[in-house]
């Protein structure tokens, strides 16, 4: 785990309009879990959370969405302390659970548990059921051993298992029952707030509902707070009081459930969206094809996390108007252009770019030839790509990449957007595009869904 601090969060403390509502549970502020795993002095850490802030509140189930290697699970964890934070605050009913240690935390995660997605490896096989879901009743050294045996016993009423069960062992049950017991487990010290990671993500489609159902009984029974972390966005829509959209270790969007799936602010969030598939065959629906892939989390973009492949990407003045597809290529020589600046080339590659010959880049001409071969180039941006092509023959990407972003660049490439409000309801978004000197990402994106 890192200590270093690098970029600005995406938005400062004074940014956010703070929520001084008695409901508030937890409070997130400029939160970061950086990962060194290479131990390495200097080596640049993963940013899996990179300055989130945003709120939880009493009672409410909060959807946590965003594609694979986000950060979802790190957020969750650093939540409950399982990962250290490298930077920022976790309010609890206004104490900071970060600077916990010892009988504190011990004593504090009592009132904090985590549902794993995986209820497979989850339990340990060689434990009873009775011992599984007693554990954390042992390690606090609730009451009594009888009243443990009693308190399991009643928990396996809670979640629909069978006090029988207390003598079985994991393989004998299936999926869904397996992750009841997890869920007993988890409730065991009578928990406030329960990190629910992925829950039903490995279970059939037919238990998915059932644990689904059993998750809000027990929520209006014991008043529990939910961080529910999910892929499957319709789940998340029938389940969420409020949903917060991730992207590379940022929250970009955060709103009512509703509100955010209907009238979607973020571009992220209207691509996340446009990805669900449309039940009815026969409704039309404007699609947007995101291109690339995640940037490295290692390497965030230093301006707004989302701008490599944002299709709302602000442009230049003089640049508006160019083709969407052209528009892609440039943005894909850039990625091209900084993945090789950060490569460390092997000694063969740089021997071989000393005496002129290929790189496992390709040359620059064949990397051309590719991006723009089927493309109409206007003399402009020709001209602007003469010139890059020249500094990258040089192997000077540094430069080649100071005039693209001189020529293509622009505020969303430099500057983490700040929060703005979308509605009295406390929907927020991150974008630039937010703020009176740009059109909406809704008017952009209109034209550009591909
Ligand atoms: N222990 C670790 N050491 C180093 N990097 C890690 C570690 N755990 C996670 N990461 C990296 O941190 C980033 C965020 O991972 P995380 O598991 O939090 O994302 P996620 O959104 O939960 O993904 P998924 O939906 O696939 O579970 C990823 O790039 C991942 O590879």
């Amino acid at each position: 785990m890192s200590h270093e601090v690098s970029q600005e969060p995406i938005a400062t403390e004074t940014d956010v309009p703070t929520d001084s509502d008695e409901d508030v549970m937890i409070e997130v502020d400029g939160l970061k879990t950086y990962y060194e795993d290479g131990g390495l002095l200097g080596w640049t850490p993963v940013k899996a959370v990179d300055g989130v802030t945003f709120d939880i509140h009493r009672g409410e189930t909060l959807g946590l969405v965003g594609e694979s290697g986000c950060g979802k699970t790190t957020l969750g964890r650093t939540l409950l302390q399982l990962e250290d934070a490298t930077a920022g605050e976790v309010r609890f009913d206004g104490v900071d659970i970060t600077d916990l240690e010892g009988d504190e935390l011990h004593e504090w995660r009592r009132n904090a548990q985590m549902v794993f997605q995986d209820p497979e490896s989850s339990l340990n096989d060689r434990m009873t059921i009775g011992e599984i879901v007693r554990e954390p009743l042992d390690v606090h050294e609730w009451e009594t051993p009888q009243a443990r045996r009693q308190r399991v016993k009643e928990l396996l009423d809670t979640v629909g298992l069978q006090r029988e069960h207390y003598y079985r062992y994991p393989h004998q049950f299936s999926g869904g029952q397996r992750q009841r017991i997890s869920i007993a487990r988890t409730l065991a010290l009578e928990p406030d707030f329960v990190v629910l990671d992925e829950p039903v993500s490995a279970l059939d489609v037919s238990v998915q509902a059932e644990i689904i159902n059993l998750l809000e009984d027990l929520q209006t029974e014991f008043g529990l707070t939910y961080l529910f972390i999910a892929h499957d966005l319709s789940v998340v829509r029938h389940l969420c009081d409020r949903v917060a959209v991730m992207y590379l270790g940022n929250v970009m969007e955060i709103g009512p459930t509703e509100e955010l799936f209907t009238d979607p602010a973020n571009p992220y969030t209207h691509a996340l969206l446009s990805a669900i598939p449309e039940p009815d065959p026969t409704v039309e629906r404007d699609r947007i094809t995101l291109h690339g892939t995640p940037p490295n989390p290692r390497y965030p973009p230093a301006g707004c996390p989302f701008s490599t492949r944002c299709p709302a990407r602000i442009r230049p003045a003089e640049y508006r108007d160019l083709d969407d597809e052209l528009w892609n290529r440039l943005n894909t020589l850039r990625d091209l252009l900084s993945e090789r600046k950060r490569a460390d080339r092997s000694v063969r590659d740089r021997i071989r770019a000393a005496v002129g010959k290929d790189t496992r880049f390709g040359t620059v001409e064949d990397t051309y030839d590719e991006l723009f071969g089927d493309q109409e180039v206007p003399a402009r941006v020709q001209s602007v790509l003469d010139e890059i092509a020249t500094h990258a023959r040089d192997h000077d990407e540094s430069e080649a990449i100071a005039v693209f972003n001189e020529a293509f660049g622009s505020v969303c490439d430099d500057e983490p957007p700040a929060y703005h409000d979308m509605s009295d309801g406390g929907h927020q978004s991150h974008c630039h595009r937010h703020t009176d000197e740009y059109r909406s990402p809704d008017a952009v994106l209109e034209n550009r869904h591909g």
